[in-house]
Formats: structure tokens, sequence, C-alpha cells
């Protein structure tokens, strides 16, 4: 017998697959006026748009029940203003949905040769994301571009997509089209996917070929521990985990990197911990930017919670709720880093 979510897994590599090559072709010939800025003034462009109208129309057509949380949505698209860019995010949508099949694909799932998409399917692709969340029945969710500003310079960035069920995270998968294979060899291939299934482990596999490791992570003490946290201090405080690292006598400066690549990353053993501290602006996490990475950690032997201990809970709609902040690190060092963490917490409450 298949074992479970066999043909979701099939279908989230190749989704993401492809989802990566358009956003890394995207890179070497995106020019300026490619980019929008959004209303929370976060950057936008024609592969964030592309890439969830391309994973999003191929999940509508493998199961067309399943309702969809994705980042984007098609507002600014739809005006005249937002033509050109709109004609652009078809064309690529286009061109990656017309790739020839490999080894995996489905020609089931509207991708091949000849299956090119008229304007309004590509914007109803996208805006099939605008699901609400919540707490019961299957959803998917979909970070096209995780790390937008990462992947604008040329860094790290992530495709990032998961499937919960009656808000548990049952499939998480994302793709770094810039990662190499093992950071201690910068110049090793780069393109990695990390894959994980409740209860069946967390792989990685290289971007374009089919081989898969399973992944631990191995144990880690203080002395040996380093961690991982955002380049940008508006996403995460780095005074916090400075405080939280002196605390725990980690002597390895943090290893900085966007996306959730940070919970690849982490799930192969790349440092034992990745902070994520609240920078007090009242910023709510988004399901799409966590679920996927927790469960490549959590399969990997590792413990996610926020800065109280808890589960971080993808029942309560499109946003994590109040944000307390993420604690990911391996089982053995997660007590030790936590009480950190809110000793660092209550040292802050108290200036
Ligand atoms: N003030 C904020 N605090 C925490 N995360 C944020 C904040 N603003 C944006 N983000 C999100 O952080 C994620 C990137 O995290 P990292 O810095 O670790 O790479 C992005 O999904 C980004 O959202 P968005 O996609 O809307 O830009
Ligand atoms: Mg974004
Ligand atoms: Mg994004
Ligand atoms: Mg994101």
């Amino acid at each position: 017998m298949a074992r479970p979510f066999a043909r979701e897994r099939q279908l989230a590599i190749s989704a993401v697959r492809r989802a990566c090559a358009l956003t890394d072709s995207v890179f070497n010939k995106l020019v300026k006026n490619e980019t929008l800025t959004k209303g929370d003034k976060s950057p936008v462009t024609v592969g964030d748009y592309a890439a969830q109208a391309l994973i999003s129309s191929m999940l509508a057509r493998a199961f067309p029940d399943d309702p969809i949380v994705g980042e984007e949505d098609s507002k600014d698209l739809r005006v005249e203003e937002g033509r050109a860019l709109r004609e652009r995010i078809v064309e690529l949508a286009n061109e990656a949905i017309n790739a020839p099949l490999i080894d995996g694909d489905d020609v089931a799932w509207g991708i091949g040769p000849g299956q090119t998409k008229k304007t309004d399917e590509i914007l109803d692709a996208i805006d099939r994301g605008s699901h609400e969340g919540g707490r019961n029945g299957r959803m998917w969710t979909i970070d096209p571009i995780d790390g937008t500003k990462g992947f604008l310079r040329g860094e790290q960035y992530a495709v990032c997509v998961s499937l919960i069920v009656d808000a548990q995270v049952q499939l998480g998968i994302i793709g770094c089209p810039n990662l190499p294979l093992d950071l201690s060899k910068p110049d090793s291939e780069r393109g990695c996917i990390f894959l994980a299934i409740k209860g069946q482990g967390c792989f990685q596999l290289p971007l374009n070929g089919p081989s898969e490791a399973l992944l631990r992570m191995p144990a880690f003490t203080p002395a040996t521990l380093s961690f991982l946290e955002s380049v940008e201090a508006a996403h995460s405080s780095h005074s916090t985990t400075d405080t939280i690292s002196t605390l725990l006598g980690i002597t390895k400066p943090p290893l900085r990197m966007d996306s959730q690549a940070k919970y690849g990353c982490l799930a192969r053993g790349d440092g034992g911990l990745y902070l994520r501290m609240p920078t007090g602006v009242g910023y709510r996490e988004k399901i799409w930017d966590h679920a996927p990475g927790s469960l490549l950690v959590e399969e990997a032997g590792g413990i996610v919670t926020d800065s109280r201990g808890e589960r971080l809970d993808f029942g309560l709609g499109r946003t994590l709720g109040e944000n307390f902040g993420v604690v990911a690190a391996g089982g053995e060092v997660h007590p030790a880093v936590l009480k950190a963490v809110q000793q660092a917490n209550s040292a802050k409450a108290k200036v």
C-alpha cells in the first residue's frame, strides 16, 4: 500500500521544482519595474506572483476541493497601471507551466507543453490563495518566494508549500535554489529541496536530482551550539538574540540567512538553534512562513515552540495570532534555550 500523502508528496516536489526554475530564471532577467512595494512596505516581484499562479493551478487540478492560503493576491494586477506587470506574470507562469515534463511530473496536473493558460485563469489561480485558514479540514499554504529581500539581493530565499489537516502540518516542503547542498563546502552544488511528511521523516534532495538523504539533527550542547537568525533586524530582534546567546554561553557568531532556508539548515544540523524574536511593532507572523519549516525541524528530531514554550498554532487563520516569537532547536538543547529566552525577555521587560 502507498504511504500516506504519496500523491501530495509527488505533486509538491514537482510544483516546487518548477517554481524554483521559474524564480531562478526571473532573478537573472529581473528589471527594476518588475518589483512592487506592497501596503506593508514589503517587496513583491513578478516571480512571487507567477510562482504562486503555477503552484496554485497545479494544486487546483490535483486536489480541486482543497482550499489554499497563499501570500499573494492579484488586486494590484487587475488595475490598468498593473497591465505591464500582469502581462509579464502571465508570460512567466505560462513558460513554467509549459516546460517539458520530467520524472515525477504528471500531465493530469495541467503542466507540460501545450497547456497555456489565459490571463484570467492565471489571475484566478493567484486568488485561489485567499482562503482564511482555520481549525478544520485540509488546506495548503503557499509562500511563492519567502525572503523576497534575500531573493532581490541574490542571497537565500525559499519556495514554500505545506499541507495542513485539522490545524496540524502533515507535509512541508521548501525549495532553496541558492543554498549549497553542504554549507561547509560553499562551492558544493547549489539548490536543495527539504521535504517532511509527519511520521515519515525529513529529507534533503538536490533541486534537480532524485537522490534523497534522511536528515536527523545531531545532538548539540551549549559549547557546540551556534544559531540561525534573519538577516533583517526588522524581522527578528538581533539585540534580544545577542542577549540569549550570551546567557547560553554561545561563542560562535550567528548565521544570518533570509527565509525558511533557516529551518532547512537547522534540520540538517547547520547550527542547533533558530531564534525569531519579535521586534515589538505588532507584526503577526503568517502561517505560510512557519508551517513547512516547523515540520522539517520536528521530523528531524527538533522542537519548535514560541517563547512561552507553546507549540505554534496553525488553526487560528492566516496568522499565528499574537507574536511570541519562534524558538526552534534540537531536542536536547531546547529546554535550556527556552529558559534563556524567558530570562532575556523578562530582563527586557524590566528596562
Ligand atoms: N516586522 C516583521 N517581523 C517579522 N517578520 C516579518 C516582518 N515583516 C515581514 N516579515 C516576514 O518575514 C519573512 C522573512 O523572514 P526572514 O527575515 O527570516 O527571511 C517574510 O515572509 C516577511 O514577510 P513578507 O513576505 O511579507 O515580506
Ligand atoms: Mg512577501
Ligand atoms: Mg513571500
Ligand atoms: Mg514569507
